[in-house]
């Protein structure tokens, strides 16, 4: 495989973000597309099943993948951890990533998409929960030239923003980017990079709105629904629950 994209495609970026990927011709001019290209290309890989989580910051994506994976086994890969994790580690990224997060600025797609796709290679499931992804149109594309993978559906908690100032300022999780001005940053990016991509998803007929502002356990009522009747999991599990009850 030679090009990132099949056909000439035009990404306009957030002003936001100033580094700019250019997906035709073949460079990003961030990294070359081999960084990205090794061997994502097993059969399994391709056919996994994912669904993106979107929302603004703080609306309960986290929290509620936890139960997901809980009720569904779904694998929950949160793009933040993994670039926290990044950071972490020292890789040679680790600086750009650190810097990018305390500004509310979203991190380069091949950097981001990388880490998803070894993390889905490595967990050896077949479904995943890919949290606060694709954040913008790169993200997007990037990943579906790579992965070669269309979500299911997109699930997006839908939540004010007083409320979700409220729940990060609570949160109390050390995270360096829970202080006011940096929410504020994030707020902005959310609603001019990610908003559109929750647009594009319903244009697509593929989006799943879900009120974040209930009670979680409330909420999870409302997604573990949506779960049974987009997979027909629930049924299933309960189908088995009344077998071997018998
Ligand atoms: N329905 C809810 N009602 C009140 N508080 C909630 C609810 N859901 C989650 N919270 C709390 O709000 C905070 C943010 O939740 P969480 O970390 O799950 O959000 P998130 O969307 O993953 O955030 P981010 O995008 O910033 O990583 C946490 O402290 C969590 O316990
Ligand atoms: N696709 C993504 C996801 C996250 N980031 C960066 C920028 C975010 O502000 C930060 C924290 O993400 P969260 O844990 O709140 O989902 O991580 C990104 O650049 N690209």
């Amino acid at each position: 495989m030679e090009t990132l994209v099949d056909a000439p495609i035009k990404v306009s970026f957030s002003p936001v973000n100033p580094i700019s990927l250019s997906l035709q011709p073949i460079k990003s001019g961030f990294l070359p597309i081999s960084w990205l290209q090794d061997d994502h290309e097993s059969p399994r890989w391709q056919k996994s099943t994912v669904v993106f989580v979107l929302g603004g910051p703080g609306s309960g994506k986290g929290t509620q993948c936890a139960n997901v994976v809980e009720h569904f086994g779904y694998t929950h890969l949160s793009a933040g951890d993994l670039l926290r994790a990044e950071i972490s580690s020292g890789s040679e990224f680790g600086a750009m990533i650190q810097s990018m997060i305390a500004e509310g600025r979203i991190v380069p797609s091949e950097i981001t998409v990388k880490l998803l796709c070894e993390a889905m290679k490595e967990s050896g499931n077949d479904k995943f929960l890919i949290d606060g992804f694709p954040r913008n149109q790169e993200n997007r594309i990037v990943f579906e030239n790579v992965a070669k993978i269309e979500p299911a559906f997109v699930l997006f908690f839908d939540c004010p923003e007083e409320e979700l100032e409220r729940r990060i300022m609570n949160r109390n999780q050390g995270r360096e980017d829970d202080n006011i001005e940096t929410i504020k940053k994030r707020f902005k990016v959310f609603v001019e990079s990610t908003l559109p991509i929750v647009s594009y998803y319903e244009s697509k007929g593929k989006l799943r709105k879900i009120s974040a502002a209930k009670p979680s356990a409330e909420v999870f009522e409302a997604v573990k629904d949506l779960f049974a009747s987009e997979t027909g999991e629930g049924e299933a599990r309960d189908h088995l629950n009344k077998k071997i009850s018998v």
